[in-house]
């Protein structure tokens, strides 16, 4: 992983928005970004997104506007591009080889791809929660604690870490025994301290990559109330197949069909309801996919 440094201050803002502060890392820091309150503010945007996998396209000229504090579903049939597609938006393709990026990805106004933008810095405000459970085999302060060791941040680690765990819905269960491993845990808790984890250095945004899908019913909808919690501070984007949970969980759905493309984006209960394109109603309704 390249710690890519910034070369320019030099930051992009959209025509709406105020110019906000650049930081050392070539991001912007979102407090300064203005109206940062308003539910409808677009922090993340896709304009004309390419991905290719050597001479496969994987996402095909994908425009989307992610609101901030809401939660985006990504849905499709396997292998439409959904993962891609996250994993563009924090720059994980970057450790993808094969990966080629076309377009911009702008994250409060600066295009994530710029020269100048610093993949680590970013994936900090921009965390990932990954398909299956992944704690590091350290106690359960040491996984949370681990970010912030990282950005050399060690003033009040505890209280850090247990805000964090708190705020993951994970602290009662817990409390009493962090210095234990965080591989003791169950699946479902073991989730949860992935996502004490991925928000204790204190993100802008948090992407899922199908979260539950190896959990248990009753862990399963704990991650989901505590999704919907998390919405209240972080814009929360998540890829499931589970289109019930899509439904349950998410503001907005996003549903990309073979080829990589987005065909159609909008609010969840309109997508489910009545989606205006007749292949996102057969994807929907069990027709395929
Ligand atoms: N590392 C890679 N190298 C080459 N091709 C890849 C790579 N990752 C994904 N692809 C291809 O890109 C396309 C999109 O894959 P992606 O994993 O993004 O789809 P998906 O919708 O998330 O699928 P699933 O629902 O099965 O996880 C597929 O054709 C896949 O084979």
């Amino acid at each position: 992983m390249t710690n890519e440094q910034m070369t320019s201050s030099e930051t992009e803002s959209t025509d709406d928005q105020p110019a906000p502060t650049p930081g050392t890392d070539g991001l912007v820091d979102s407090a300064d970004a203005g109206a940062e309150t308003e539910t409808d503010r677009t922090l993340l945007e896709a304009r004309d997104l390419d991905v290719y996998y050597g001479e496969e396209r994987a996402l095909d000229s994908v425009d989307i506007e992610i609101p901030e504090k809401q939660v985006t579903a990504v849905i499709g049939p396997s292998g439409c591009g959904k993962s891609t597609f996250l994993r563009c938006i924090n720059r994980m393709n970057d450790l993808v080889d094969a990966a080629r990026v076309e377009g911009e990805l702008l994250f409060d106004g600066k295009n994530v791809y710029d020269d100048d933008v610093d993949p680590v810095a970013l994936r900090r405000k921009i965390g990932m929660v990954f398909q299956s459970p992944n704690p590091f085999p350290k106690s359960i302060r040491d996984n949370v604690a681990y970010g912030l060791k990282v950005q050399g941040k060690d003033r009040n680690v505890d209280e850090k870490v247990r805000t964090a765990l708190e705020r993951a819905a994970l602290l009662e269960e817990v409390d009493g025994q962090l210095d234990s491993s965080g591989l003791d845990l169950s699946g479902g808790q073991q989730q949860r301290l992935c996502i004490a984890r991925a928000i204790a250095p204190d993100p802008d945004v948090i992407l899922m990559d199908e979260p539950a899908s190896a959990l248990d019913p009753v862990a399963t909808s704990k991650i989901e109330d505590l999704i919907e919690d998390l919405s209240e501070e972080y814009t929360v984007v998540i890829v499931t197949h589970n289109m019930q949970q899509a439904a349950r969980i998410s503001d907005k759905t996003a549903v990309f069909l073979t080829g990589g493309e987005l065909v159609e984006f909008d609010d969840t209960e309109k997508i489910f309801e009545n989606p205006e394109h007749d292949r996102v109603e057969d994807y929907i309704t069990g027709k395929f996919g």
